[in-house]
């Protein structure tokens, strides 16, 4: 439980996602470990930023306490200026639907369910109705019009990560979550997922947040946060890819 209440400057409430002094503590006692260590961050809006760093540094954790998957020791994690580490349970799921989209390293489709079918599943849960003309535009932008009903199974890997991603945008989120979104794809599907998640903060304005050990998908973000004993070490600003692994080089 948080002891203190953190201290919050406008702009860190004002963006689309913050962390302010973030720790994450798992364990107790002699088997602690500080996942988190004092993390501060602001990402911006209809902005690609990528979160890289070595195995252990605490990239998933940040993600998840951002994305209100996992509640942080002490801090804030504020998503549009709600600070998810002091919601509900029941508020947490709630945000987690409505507000946030997810895109997953293996895909998590539905297998019985027809590609329009997982497309529009969270808006179905929420009961919500599509918007026709969104859901159109990306099905079109995603290649996926002639797929729509084919179950999982019958797609590629890079087809399956396009439906996670269409289904993950079709709820207009305000943060698109992605966790090392092309780990399971060869290397043009991968390109062409992230030319794809590129577009989506181009095109839809959509603030996009990945989590990724490749320098190579991570060239295609605006901005690479760079993590090492669950502390930010470097912040790039439109890196390419030989400057990101110099980045990381540097660290291990
Ligand atoms: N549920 C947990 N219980 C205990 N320790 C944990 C738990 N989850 C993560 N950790 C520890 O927290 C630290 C950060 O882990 P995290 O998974 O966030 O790192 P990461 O940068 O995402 O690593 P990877 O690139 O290997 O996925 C590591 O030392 C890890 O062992």
């Amino acid at each position: 439980m948080r002891t203190m209440a953190t201290q919050l400057r406008p702009e860190q409430t004002a963006a689309a996602v913050a962390a302010v002094e973030l720790v994450k503590v798992y364990g107790s006692g002699d088997a602690a470990v500080r996942a988190l260590d004092g993390v501060s961050v602001t990402f911006a809006r209809a902005a690609f930023t990528a979160i890289m760093g070595p195995s252990g540094s605490g990239k998933s954790t940040l993600m998840h306490c951002l994305a209100g998957l996992d509640r942080a020791t002490s801090g804030a994690a504020l998503l549009g200026g709600t600070d998810l580490t002091t919601q509900s349970e029941r508020v947490l799921t709630k945000v987690r639907r409505d507000r946030i989209g997810f895109v997953f390293q293996s895909f998590n489709l539905l297998p019985q369910l027809t590609v329009a079918q997982n497309i529009t599943l969270p808006l179905d849960l929420s009961g919500k109705k599509a918007d026709r003309a969104l859901f159109a535009q990306l099905v079109n932008q995603l290649g996926l019009a002639d797929r729509l009903t084919h179950r999982p199974s019958e797609l590629s890997g890079g087809q399956q990560q396009r439906v996670a991603l269409a289904r993950a945008l079709v709820t207009r989120p305000e943060v698109l979550f992605a966790d090392e979104p092309t780990g399971n794809l060869d290397s043009r599907s991968s390109a062409e997922v992230l030319g794809l998640l590129r577009e989506s903060v181009s095109t839809l304005g959509q603030t996009v947040i990945m989590v990724t050990h490749d320098p190579v998908a991570a060239a295609y973000a605006d901005r690479v946060v760079v993590l090492a004993d669950g502390r930010i070490v470097r912040d790039l600003n439109r890196p390419s890819a030989a400057e990101i692994a110099d980045a990381l080089g540097a660290r291990q």
